[in-house]
């Protein structure tokens, strides 16, 4: 039903609604189920009230218009969208083994095969991202989720619903994914997504973000000066990589596209390696 998702357009009374998938500030993310093609999806509805409110009314436009433009493997796709009196409805692919976040909290941490997969995917969707001027995708494991095959999907819209369990909001997110110039208040471009992927790649390894510390002044202290340790269960060629991606100089840091050849990637993820499956008996 490819070419009819285009010219409709769609309302609430097209959709069964089924189990809330994600609760947040801005509105909540159903389980539906297209009445005709049966197609299950996922529903995010946003309070017009809180969005107008909070005069984000702009971003979520740009979201959208940005979300429906992009098509990649790695990318949560946005099929369209609605809105009637009240609230505004994101038609999005449902993601069916859920929140990287939550798999990342039940199994601790991944083997150096396993997040080499899931960084080689995650840098072919930035590619493809910066190859269409969109940047910061905000990739720490709150906004992945986690695709039919056990792949990676970005799934932020710049802001993000959180599922009830995410311990790690402050105010504005959490600051462990901030790179030094953001902290700094400097314009930031394509080069945080080369530093939170290296902020990413180190989380999934260790199982901790490396600037996590007590508090946000000492995180930031860590940040600023890259203050990093590597558990001892850590490879060189893992750590050389992180180390080329946590780089201060936005202009210093391993250009995506050299990610792809490096040596921990082309080991450990060769072209073809798929994602493991991680069955929820298995601990
Ligand atoms: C939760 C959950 N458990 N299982 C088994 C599947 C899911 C699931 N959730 C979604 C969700 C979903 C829900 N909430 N949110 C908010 C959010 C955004 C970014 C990252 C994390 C959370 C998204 C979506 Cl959009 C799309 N697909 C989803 N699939």
């Amino acid at each position: 039903a490819k070419n009819d998702d285009k010219k409709k357009s769609w309302s609430l009374s097209d959709f069964d609604l089924g189990r809330p998938l994600g609760k947040g500030k801005f509105g909540n993310v159903y389980l539906a189920r297209e009445k005709e093609s049966h197609y299950v999806v996922a529903l995010k509805v946003l309070f017009k009230s809180q969005i107008l409110d909070s005069e984000i009314e702009h971003q979520v436009r740009r979201e959208v218009e940005i979300q429906c433009r992009l098509r990649h493997p790695n990318i949560l796709r946005m099929y369209g969208y609605f809105h009637d009196e009240k609230r505004i409805y994101l038609i999005l692919e449902y993601a069916k083994h859920g929140s990287m976040y939550k798999l990342l909290k039940e199994r601790e941490r991944f083997d150096e095969k396993t997040v080499a997969i899931y960084i080689r995917d995650l840098t072919k969707a930035l590619v493809y991202c910066h190859a269409k001027k969109v940047i910061h995708r905000d990739i720490k494991p709150e906004n992945l989720l986690i695709g039919h095959n056990w792949e990676l999907k970005i799934a932020d819209f710049g802001w993000s619903v959180h599922s009830p369990s995410s311990r790690r909001m402050t105010l504005c997110g959490t600051l462990d994914y901030l790179s030094p110039e953001m902290i700094e208040g400097k314009p930031h471009n394509y080069a945080v997504d080369i530093w939170s992927l290296g902020v990413l790649c180190y989380e999934l390894l260790v199982g901790l973000p490396p600037f996590d510390a007590k508090d946000s002044h000492q995180t930031y202290r860590k940040i600023r000066y890259v203050i990093i340790k590597y558990p001892d269960f850590i490879s060189e060629k893992a750590k050389d990589l992180m180390g080329k991606l946590l780089v201060i100089n936005p202009e210093q840091r391993l250009p995506l596209i050299n990610v792809l050849q490096h040596p921990w990637i082309t080991e450990n993820a060769p072209e073809g390696a798929q994602p493991p499956a991680f069955n929820p008996e298995q601990k």
